[in-house]
């Protein structure tokens, strides 16, 4: 088991390169199960999730070809193996296989998710979808049944925006009879890029990025190539380190509409951000303004970037409040950053950040993947060295993070744990 060392106060500079999204990559590969032949699925992150999404496939009988940032996934010997236990409790996307199998063979077990825990992830929304659609399910053991005679297209009203939900409910619905209607359907990028798929596959879908999304369900679905979108979310990660301790960073491969709420946070608090077709220049400016940041579903800022926008927020003068609407439990990195002389609070659904502190290292534990990412971020800004634990966190979601942070002139490397550290992870 290893941890990541940083060694803080120096300044990034240069270009960095995005990866194709973690949430689209985790969602088209169980879509794949859905093809009658060959799906190929281009600019793949190279992440621990994308692995154990491979070996899922595999474990259902399909063959997966994994090179790199490229998956090749044959799905003609697939069948419809029960999966209640294992490594579908390691991430929160196994839930896709439910919607995916369910479409190909109208059944289904799969054990409940596990991914990052930022307190309750409640799937009834997916479940209510799989039952307009004619399926029946239950939950025995901590593993979700699933079965349908037919599946039936049906308007269905999710009560809560969900992206999960909406990507699982497109899943079953383009095999299903007839049309299917998702309204109040999430909006967010991946959803189009999961669509765009599922279209190249030959499924009928029309709305996808608004919030009425409509399925006409189709008999057969053949293979396809598809290229994935760039992570927004690792752009916003590296936007924020620029913003950070940034001269003039260079984001590559990016698409920086995806990322308004963001930019506009940035520019709020006196960082130059400046846009061009797939390239965003980040300069870091001093002082910093403190800003107030409410997470909201998309186009709003995304959730997935609090924790490490509130590392920023510590270098900026005056009270910032950051409040999370859609996971008001995702405070896990606070106690970290206040080992490192932050001055942050939690109260209720928001955390307080009183600024300007002077961030010290310390030895501090990734409790989450963006967790993970607020503590890298806040390493790089502190005095000394920041030890961070819990990389198997951060391996999640992002693609060769120390290679890329090292071209920026980062100091940032990897040891292992030693054998006191190993005997604490075992007791904690
Ligand atoms: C809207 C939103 O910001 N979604 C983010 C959320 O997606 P993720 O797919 O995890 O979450 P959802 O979009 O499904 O859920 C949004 C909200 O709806 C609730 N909910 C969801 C499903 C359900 O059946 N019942 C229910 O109550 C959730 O608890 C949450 O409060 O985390 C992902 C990974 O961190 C992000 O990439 C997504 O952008
Ligand atoms: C929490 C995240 O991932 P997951 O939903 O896969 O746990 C995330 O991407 O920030």
């Amino acid at each position: 088991m290893q941890k990541l060392l940083i060694e803080g106060g120096h300044t990034l500079e240069g270009t960095v390169s995005i990866s194709g999204a973690k949430n689209s990559a985790v969602a088209l590969i169980p879509a794949a199960i859905l093809a009658d032949s060959a799906v190929v699925i281009d600019n793949l992150p190279v992440i621990s999730d994308v692995d154990l999404l491979a070996e899922l496939l595999r474990e259902i009988g399909g063959d997966v070809d994994l090179g790199n940032q490229t998956m090749t996934i044959h799905p003609e010997k697939m069948v419809a193996m029960p999966l209640p236990n294992g490594r579908v409790k390691k991430l929160r996307a196994s839930y896709y296989l439910m919607g995916a199998m369910l479409g190909k063979f109208k059944k289904a077990v799969i054990g409940l998710p596990g991914g990052c825990n930022l307190g309750p992830r409640p799937i009834d929304q997916h479940i209510k979808g799989f039952e307009a659609l004619g399926a029946q399910v239950t939950n025995e053991q901590g593993a979700i049944y699933l079965r349908a005679n037919e599946l039936r297209g049906a308007k269905i009203y999710l009560d809560v925006v969900s992206v999960g939900a909406t990507i699982n409910i497109m899943l079953a619905a383009v095999r299903a009879k007839g049309r299917t209607i998702i309204e109040n359907a999430a909006k967010e990028p991946e959803i189009i890029d999961v669509a765009t798929l599922l279209t190249s596959m030959g499924a009928k879908i029309k709305g996808a990025g608004t919030n009425v999304i409509r399925i006409d369900g189709v008999d057969h679905l053949q293979g396809c190539r598809h290229s994935i979108i760039p992570d927004r979310i690792e752009a916003g990660t590296y936007m924020i380190m620029a913003a950070a301790m940034g001269r003039r960073v260079h984001i590559d491969n990016v698409i920086p509409t995806h990322l308004e709420s963001v930019t506009a946070k940035l520019r709020e608090m006196g960082t130059t951000v400046e846009e061009y077709d797939d390239q965003l220049i980040i300069s870091g400016m001093d002082p910093k303004k403190g800003v107030d940041i409410k997470t909201l579903v998309y186009p709003g800022f995304p959730t997935d970037l609090q924790q490490p926008f509130t590392s920023l927020l510590t270098s900026a003068e005056g009270t910032s409040i950051v409040t999370d609407t859609i996971y008001d439990a995702r405070f896990k990195h606070v106690d970290e950053l206040r080992r490192m002389g932050a001055s942050v609070k939690v109260e209720g659904r928001s955390s307080i950040v009183n600024g300007k502190s002077s961030l010290q290292g310390a030895k501090v534990k990734a409790s989450d993947l963006r967790a993970g990412a607020a503590l890298v971020i806040a390493g790089l800004m502190a005095e000394g060295i920041t030890e961070v634990s819990g990389l198997e966190h951060i391996d999640r979601g992002y693609e060769h993070l120390e290679t890329k942070l090292t071209r920026l002139g980062a100091k940032v490397w990897r040891e292992e744990l030693t054998e006191e550290e190993l005997e604490q992870v075992k007791q904690s």
